[in-house]
């Protein structure tokens, strides 16, 4: 029977990857998008971005929105302080089960919890389910149209602090227009644009880091 693209992705991790090495699974991943097939994670151009941020933010806690295959997921943990926590949100149990084994491959099972489900209904639990006050960084990387949607429940339910930092991916491609500008007219946060190139390939694409001012 056929396999799936990320089922195929989890195969190149556990042929190529060392087991406990996050960056062999981040490289292991990014060859596999080069050199057989094309997939969307954020990739290795726009994700030396995303390690200069998450290293400048040093967080203590991590929301993402959008597992996938955990490519990011793993990305941004292995660069985290020993006591911090990664949370990351994934509606599709397929992709869900893919992320948990690339997860656990890159032995990163005690910095990372994957929460199955959508984003909206999770948001709001943060405090009760996971005991998570604020969080120090945010990378949004899911459904295009629900960047917006998402940030203002986030801003509702009070999981933002001022510092608090905002990292979306896809801003130009495919593009969230809706939330660039919201984000960069809003005098409640401080933006700024990092030109880069859409994951493998020479198309424009960019991400947008806002700071939350309060
Ligand atoms: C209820 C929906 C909103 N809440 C959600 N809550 C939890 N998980 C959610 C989610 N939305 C989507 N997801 C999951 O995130 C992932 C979706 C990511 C969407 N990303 C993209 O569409 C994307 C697309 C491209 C892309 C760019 C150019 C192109 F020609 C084709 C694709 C590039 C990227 O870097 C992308 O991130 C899936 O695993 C999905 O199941
Ligand atoms: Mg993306």
């Amino acid at each position: 029977t056929q396999t799936t693209r990320p089922q195929r992705m989890l195969a190149a991790v556990q042929k190529s990857a060392t087991r406990g090495d996050p960056r062999s699974v981040v490289k292991a991943i990014d060859q596999f998008c080069r050199q057989k097939e094309w997939a969307m994670n954020v990739g290795d151009e726009k994700g030396c971005i995303l390690d200069s941020v998450v290293t400048e933010v040093n967080p203590a806690t991590v929301l993402e929105l959008g597992t996938y295959c955990a490519y990011s997921t793993v990305r941004i943990a292995s660069l985290l302080p020993p006591d911090a926590k990664l949370i990351t949100l994934e509606f599709n149990p397929h992709n869900a089960a893919i992320a948990r084994q690339v997860i656990a491959w890159a032995g990163l099972g005690d910095k990372i919890q994957l929460v199955e489900g959508p984003s909206g209904d999770w948001i709001p639990k943060m405090k009760e389910k996971f005991g998570i006050e604020t969080f120090d960084l945010v990378f949004l990387d899911h459904w295009k149209d629900r960047y917006l949607p998402d940030t203002k429940l986030m801003e509702e339910c009070g999981l933002l602090r001022k510092g608090s930092v905002l990292l979306a991916d896809n801003v130009i491609c495919p593009g969230t227009p809706d939330y660039l500008e919201y984000i960069r007219n809003s005098p409640r946060y401080k933006s700024q644009y990092f030109r880069s190139h859409l994951e493998y390939t020479k198309v424009e694409d960019g991400l947008e880091k806002s700071v939350f001012l309060g």
